[in-house]
């Protein structure tokens, strides 16, 4: 790669709510990332350090397509706040307020609200067994696990806990357990959700293919979701998330997830670095 990238490759940093994430444009050219160098680029010691990787690609019926990588170097089907994120880059970029994409789950839309927050219709939730997806037939509601969690897919798997304080507890015990829990066969996110007001949740997460987050738009989406759907709350929640507030509302079109974005600084992978990777 690193012959093709003789000036080195440009990449931007952006975070949403604290979620961090590298973001690779690669419109008019193909795509460049590979395991090797999501995983090597993911090192925060020898690489930059990231929760996940974002790169935008060109799309035919739609304003672009994104593909999403974990900083372990895996794949992952959805991320909602590099959608945020990548999002706002694209609108400033064409001048609008709203935009269409494509990921993996399919053709989504966000939007620029009037308060500046950033939201996206993260489409609707998967509450089949198969959809999330799970080894065998159980309830998604009530997971056979100590707990009872409640599963949901969004594009990704989500391991929803209910909890009495989420800040209680050891989450990286917890989160790694059932991160490879067999009943998830692509292994899952967990999180860790306490009812902290009418319609508000404390939430903390345990991200798959990269640990503890400070925030995840998906899984904030799933536990939404599971609070309504175990009726803690109503469609529309607010989530305090260690590194901000995520606003959603889960309606007839879709789960909507608002929330704040940064573009951090601009910078180039060093040739040094690319041929590192090869
Ligand atoms: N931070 C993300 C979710 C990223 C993907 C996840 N770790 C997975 O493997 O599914 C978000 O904001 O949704």
């Amino acid at each position: 790669m690193a012959e093709h990238f003789s000036q080195g490759l440009p990449f931007m940093k952006m975070h949403g709510a604290g979620n961090d994430f590298v973001i690779l444009d690669s419109r008019g050219r193909g795509a460049v990332t590979t395991s090797a160098l999501a995983r090597a680029l993911g090192d925060r010691n020898r690489g930059v350090g990231y929760d996940q990787l974002a790169e935008i690609r060109d799309a035919e019926d739609a304003d672009f397509a994104l593909d999403f990588w974990n900083s372990d170097g895996s794949r992952a089907g959805a991320c909602g706040n590099a959608t945020r994120c990548v999002s706002h880059y694209m609108m400033q970029q064409l001048g609008r307020d709203q935009v269409t994409l494509l990921t993996q789950r399919g053709r989504l839309s966000a939007q620029r609200r009037a308060d500046g927050l950033v939201c996206v219709n993260m489409g609707h939730p998967q509450r089949a067994w198969q959809e999330v997806p799970l080894s065998h037939a159980v309830d998604t509601d009530h997971l056979p696990l100590p707990g009872d969690p409640v599963a949901v897919g969004m594009g990704n798997p989500h391991c929803v806990f209910f909890v009495a304080d989420a800040d209680a507890l050891d989450i990286t015990a917890e989160g790694r357990r059932y991160e490879t829990d067999p009943l998830f066969p692509q292994k899952t996110n967990v999180e860790f959700a306490s009812l902290i007001g009418p319609d508000r949740l404390r939430m903390r997460v345990w991200e798959r293919g990269a640990g503890i987050t400070l925030a995840c738009g998906s899984g904030a989406c799933a536990t939404a979701v599971a609070a309504a759907t175990r009726g803690l709350t109503g469609r529309n929640v607010t989530l305090d998330l260690d590194g901000g507030v995520l606003e959603i509302d889960w309606r007839d079109d879709g789960v909507w997830m608002a929330g704040p974005v940064a573009h951090v600084f601009d910078a180039v992978l060093s040739p040094e670095f690319l041929r590192s990777v090869a």
